[in-house]
């Protein structure tokens, strides 16, 4: 039986260190493990609420000094380009968020990566790929078939009138594609 969401990621730009940790304690006292949670850039805040890792942007820590800073953390790097897919293992690390694939209301009048460099990037890289921007359930096969080690999602589950609903909908489009399990969704 796959579970619903591998990882759930916490992604609250404004926030304090505090705040940030206040919702943690919140999700975890609500069921989500810690083992399925990934912090957004604050290296501090997911040792702090004991977190499965941290989701690293262009202005975060290095990968290389969040490793050093906390070995134990898994370690997520977003990359925008083939080229930086390609420096993502280089620098350390464990997996990448590649995007936007699709045109994305998170990313308004910015231009589409599209699924040829999304094919590009994931021959180029060395750690797991998860796709990002735009996917829906019914792109995701596609994205799955270009190589992607998953998909991460941000409106058509969290603007959803059933975010239940939604992400069985995206698990069953991965699942559907083929993906076997194991890094995204
Ligand atoms: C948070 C985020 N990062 C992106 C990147 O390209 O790095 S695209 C994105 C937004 C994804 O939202 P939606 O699933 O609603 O398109």
């Amino acid at each position: 039986m796959h579970p619903l969401l591998d990882f759930i990621h916490l992604r609250e730009k404004q926030l304090s260190a505090r705040e940030l940790l206040d919702i943690t304690g919140k999700l975890l006292l609500a069921g989500v493990p810690a083992s399925k949670l990934i912090i957004n850039d604050r290296v501090d805040v997911a040792l702090a609420a004991c977190a499965a890792g941290v989701q690293l942007a262009w202005h975060s820590l290095p990968p290389a000094a969040a490793r050093a800073a906390a070995p134990a953390l898994r370690l997520g790097k977003s990359v925008h380009s083939v080229q930086e897919a390609a420096e993502a293992g280089r620098q350390g690390a464990d997996f990448c968020l590649f995007g936007h694939v699709f045109p994305s209301v998170c990313k308004p009048g910015q231009q589409e990566r599209g699924l040829a460099q999304l094919a590009d990037a994931v021959c180029v890289c060395d750690i797991p790929l998860i796709a990002i921007g735009g996917i829906t359930p019914a792109n995701t096969g596609l994205v799955v078939r270009q190589g992607a080690a998953g998909i991460a999602v941000m409106s058509g589950i969290c603007s959803a009138k059933d975010p239940l609903a939604a992400a069985r909908a995206y698990r069953t489009a991965v699942i559907q594609a083929g993906y076997k399990g194991g890094e995204g969704a």
